[in-house]
């Protein structure tokens, strides 16, 4: 395998996989040397450092296990990350590892920090040529070892394998921009933390960037939630497209994880900054009481001063006209006084049929990022993270045949992985496949199960109803399949993991998703107002989760 074919390679895969990241391949990256089992890859000076960590850190993770898998090598992908001329000698990036920590790449960027001045050309002789139009090309970044002030860290890329290589004979991928204009530099953590200014919900100190297993399925939320916590920490790095950040998805995926990470993150670094974390319910349940004590001052008081105000499950705002209108004025206030809003929500602002069109442009005026199941291998990954952590031996085996049967839901994952255990350390028995089969066959049928679908959903609820699937599918508005269509809508959202309300409006035959939105909100409704609701759709559940 050489340097070239190997590029050749990643750009045609990533192409056709993640075509959306290639633009910034294209102008910003091209490969410098394979080296053994190291693939370096450099970017160049224009490439924001935190879109630089992405690459390092998050797709280089995907492309190296797609090396992997095609050409059964364990390859490395470092990225270096190649910055304008320096003052002095004694300063440089050194290669982000792909597997850095960001405790790593901060540390890096502390190297980072100086002017540039004129000096020699980038790549020794008959190296590969410069990306940069001649007479630009940015110096190159000298190292001093006796300067380093981290000399642990990994030495930087190796150049002698270069070849020439003309511009145009390498086809050159590119990252997307997931989190725009945000540099990454370093934070400093403060000599003596002061008193926590975490209000209301407690936050979980296991809950932190390092833990979120992040990849394909929610880098973009990730990158976005690491960024605004940077943020905070260098405000230079304030990006006001970024704010509201708005993390959006289904159940068990992480979000509220993000938004204890950002917590923790500026606790750890920023502890003076006051951070108001909160569910949607507690923003209500704390309106509702102010106003019934004639305290809306301290209500506004507590919303409306903190540099960070998080909150939790916004489609669970009440509909009540103060509300939203207390909502709209805590949001225009924070938003002037620059303060920075993190919401989630299972769906996105335009979504929420409660919101009133001024919230859901007002939600949806930062950025809205997207968190979808996550794959196999990062399901893995989280599996082999928590056997790691609590000391147990979980073989391969038993990871692959939970990561490959339950990928739709971490939670899940964790309840399987948790049930497992719990049920080795009664029965004291080892963890084998065998084992673990019997011991998750609640949660994997045995024969594989079958893979819920929304016909059979409506199958099941048209044979409860007595009516058939084309009056379900029909536009007709009689209660009698209004009812089993709706109930069909309902469980279809909440069964399926990661189907979206587009996916459903097609599935359903409508012409507006807002059809399936609103009949979701209208079964949720009647389940907590009618006793014999709830039983048909538990008993339904039930039936299908068989
Ligand atoms: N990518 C991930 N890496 C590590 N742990 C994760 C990841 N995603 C989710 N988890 C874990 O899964 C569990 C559920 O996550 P979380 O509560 O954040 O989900 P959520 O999206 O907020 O769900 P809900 O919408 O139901 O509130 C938590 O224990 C969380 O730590």
């Amino acid at each position: 395998m050489d340097l070239f074919s190997l590029w050749e390679d990643l750009v045609t895969y990533i192409k056709s996989n993640d075509s959306e990241y290639s633009e910034m391949f294209e102008l910003h990256l091209y490969p410098v040397s394979l080296s053994g089992s190291v693939l370096t890859i450099s970017t160049d000076h224009t490439l924001p450092k935190y879109q630089v960590a992405w690459l390092a850190n998050v797709y280089s993770r995907k492309l190296e296990s797609y090396i992997l898998k095609t050409k059964n090598q364990q390859i490395t992908i470092q990225v270096d990350n190649y910055r304008p001329p320096k003052i002095t000698p004694n300063d440089g990036p050194g290669p982000v590892s792909a597997h850095a920590s960001a405790k790593d790449m901060e540390r890096e960027k502390a190297r980072n920090v100086v002017p540039p001045a004129p000096s020699p050309a980038p790549f020794p002789e008959g190296g590969i040529p410069s990306p940069f139009p001649e007479g630009n090309e940015p110096a190159p970044v000298m190292e001093s070892k006796a300067a380093d002030p981290f000399p642990e860290e990994a030495a930087p890329p190796d150049f002698t394998n270069l070849k020439p290589k003309s511009a145009d004979e390498v086809a050159l991928p590119s990252i997307q921009d997931v989190a725009q204009g945000s540099l990454f530099e370093e934070p400093k953590k403060p000599e003596a933390k002061k008193a926590k200014v975490f209000q209301s919900n407690p936050i979980n100190e296991e809950y932190t960037f390092e833990t979120f297993v992040h990849g394909g399925c929610n880098d973009v939320a990730y990158s976005a939630a690491l960024a605004v916590a940077q943020a905070a920490v260098n405000p230079k790095l304030t990006d006001t497209n970024m704010n509201p950040l708005f993390i959006y998805g289904p159940s068990g995926l992480g979000k509220t994880h993000l938004l204890h990470a950002i917590c923790n993150y500026i606790h750890e670094y920023k502890p003076e900054l006051s951070v108001l974390f909160v569910s949607s319910e507690t923003f209500t349940n704390e309106l509702i009481d102010a106003i019934q004590r004639h305290a809306t001052n301290d209500f506004r008081q507590k919303y409306r001063n903190p540099d960070f105000l998080l909150i939790d499950d916004v489609q669970f705002f009440g509909s009540r006209d103060s509300t939203k209108m207390e909502i709209f004025n805590t949001f225009n206030e924070l938003f002037d006084k620059k303060k920075n809003i993190i919401m989630t929500s299972d769906r996105t602002p335009s979504d929420i049929e409660k919101l009133e069109d001024r919230l859901q442009s007002r939600f949806s005026s930062g950025l809205v990022a997207p968190i979808s199941p996550p794959d196999y291998e990062i399901c893995s990954i989280i599996l082999k993270n928590r056997a790691e952590k609590q000391g147990i031996n979980l073989p391969d085996e038993v990871v692959d045949y939970i990561a490959s049967h339950i990928n739709t839901n971490v939670r899940e994952l964790e309840g399987a992985f948790n049930s497992l255990v719990m049920i080795a350390r009664i029965k004291e028995k080892p963890i084998t496949l065998p084992f673990a089969m019997e011991a998750l066959k609640d949660k994997i049928p045995l024969d594989g199960g079958n893979t819920l679908t929304v016909d059979i959903i409506i199958d099941k609820v048209c044979d409860r109803y007595g009516v058939t699937k084309e009056q379900v599918l029909s536009n007709a508005r009689p209660k009698k399949y209004v009812v089993p269509r709706q109930i069909s809508m309902y469980l279809a959202r909440n069964l399926i993991p990661g189907i979206s309300f587009p996916a459903l409006r097609d599935k359903f035959k409508r012409k507006d998703h807002t059809t399936v939105v609103y009949a979701c909100e209208r079964v949720e409704k009647e389940i907590k107002r009618d006793q014999s609701t709830k039983a048909v759709i538990d008993e339904l559940t039930k039936q299908l989760k068989r």
